[in-house]
């Protein structure tokens, strides 16, 4: 199958045409290629998401590993990296293999487990971390993600661990005596509504110490899901003492505050939770800027009895895969000064570094990420960034509905993606 991309503007710059082939870029003759007419559309390179949920093993009921790749593929995305916290936990061996078998099988964007830091993310000792990286499944990401590796010790001994095949700690960054019976950010809205607060200090007085370990042993650090302006601060510090460690930011926190609790709508309710808006406008710049090095989703689907019930009794997490994109251009075009009509304006060479060069560093996916040129294997996303939707959680491909963006307006709309040369996405619909 071979396609010929006519008229595209890779990367928003001048008009081209690419030729796929044989699952790379291509050059020469179309010969009976596949035509597809992208006057006015952008090509990026497959978005990379370091941070999803896919719920299989264990509540296939609210994502599998098909269903989320399938909302991915439409996202833009063409890698996912799979959280460990499935039922079984993905703290062996083989089950990061069955996660890894069940995305292959699927076909539609590369599923790459990350396993447990902890057996049974329970905190207390090291889950096979060398079995998972040699496994079937190469396991170069860990994490206990939905809980914190708040003991310092532990922690220590993961980011030594890994140290040996160059691997990673992701951490979900909240010190758990500082959270306990939290429900929203601590701030006024929570004062008002009368809900446990969930204060910032909890997330960077994690982070502080995670950099500090991470540079006294000189490990790789990740960090979930940073929302608010003092993590920012934290990792600017870190960053510029030469400590490796990297950060993600989620397209919610980038466009959401707290102020949205005050619906008492549990869609809202979500770790780490809305911040105010001086945090997001800290977490814009903080992306512009590189301190923050990528957007992950945290696409985290959730059956409608475990969010369609009181505040207090729904799980934490929303969708995020279908709209991050979106919600991305939405968030980095109002304060540059409004993305122009057309997506003029937009710096496209900085969502592919944040949406897809850098996630595939991070995570050693050597295949994505790459630039759109002759020879590279042909994993890309076109962007009509002239398009605006209307998000109706009816028409997700998640099993779930739980996404905070219902009934808004955004811009952009992926037209077509392609994973290493075949069409998994066209005419902004999954192909299969
Ligand atoms: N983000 C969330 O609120 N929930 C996540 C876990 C997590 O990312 O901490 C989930 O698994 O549902
Ligand atoms: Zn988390
Ligand atoms: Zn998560």
């Amino acid at each position: 199958m071979s396609f010929l991309i006519k008229g595209v503007s890779v990367l928003g710059k001048g008009k081209a045409d690419l030729l796929i082939r044989d699952g790379v870029i291509a050059e020469g003759g179309a010969g009976n290629a596949q035509v597809i007419d992208a006057d006015g559309l952008v090509a990026l390179p497959g978005l990379v998401d370091l941070h999803t949920h896919l719920r299989e093993p264990g509540r296939e009921d609210a994502e599998t590993v098909e269903t989320g790749s399938r909302a991915a593929a439409l996202g833009g995305y063409t890698a996912v990296c799979a959280m460990a916290n499935t039922s079984p936990v993905a703290d062996t061996a083989g089950v990061v293999e069955q996660v890894y078998r069940l995305g292959r099988e699927a076909g539609l964007v590369d599923v790459q487990p990350i396993g447990a830091v902890t057996v049974g993310l329970a905190g207390e000792r090291l889950a096979e971390l060398g079995a998972m990286a040699t496994s079937a499944a190469q396991v170069r990401i860990f994490s206990d993600d939905g809980h914190c590796v708040a003991d310092p010790r532990l922690m220590r001994r993961a980011l030594e661990y890994v140290k040996a095949f160059d691997g990673v700690i992701a951490q979900h960054a909240e010190e758990p005596r500082l959270t306990e019976g939290a429900q929203m950010h601590e701030g006024e809205v929570a004062t008002r509504l009368g809900l446990t607060g969930w204060p910032a200090v909890a997330e960077e007085a994690i982070i502080a110490r995670d950099v500090l370990l991470a540079e006294h042993v000189g490990s790789r650090l990740h960090v979930c899901h940073v929302s608010t302006a003092g993590s920012v601060e934290v990792l600017r510090h870190a960053k510029a003492r030469g400590v490796k460690v990297t950060a993600e930011v989620t397209p919610h926190h980038l466009l959401l505050t707290d102020e949205r609790a005050t619906s008492y709508d549990p869609v809202f309710k979500v770790n780490p939770p809305l911040r105010t808006a001086a945090d997001v406008e800290a977490l814009r710049a903080a992306l512009r800027e590189g301190v923050i090095d990528i957007v992950a989703t945290d696409h985290a689907p959730h059956a409608v009895e475990d969010k369609e019930c009181e505040w207090g009794y729904a799980r934490p997490g929303m969708l995020g895969l279908e709209t991050a994109l979106s919600v991305v251009l939405d968030a980095l075009g109002s304060s540059a000064g409004g993305a122009g009509a057309g997506g003029a304006g937009v710096d496209w060479d900085l969502i592919a570094e944040r949406m897809s060069r850098a996630p595939a560093r991070i995570a050693g996916l050597t295949e994505h990420g790459r630039d759109i040129a002759p020879g590279a294997p042909a994993n890309l996303t076109l962007v009509d960034p002239a398009a605006r939707r209307r998000i109706d959680p009816g028409e997700s491909a998640s099993r779930s509905r739980n996404t905070p963006y219902a009934g808004m307006t955004l811009p952009g709309r992926v037209m077509a993606t392609f994973l290493r040369g075949e069409a998994t996405v066209l005419d902004g619909k999954a192909v299969k």
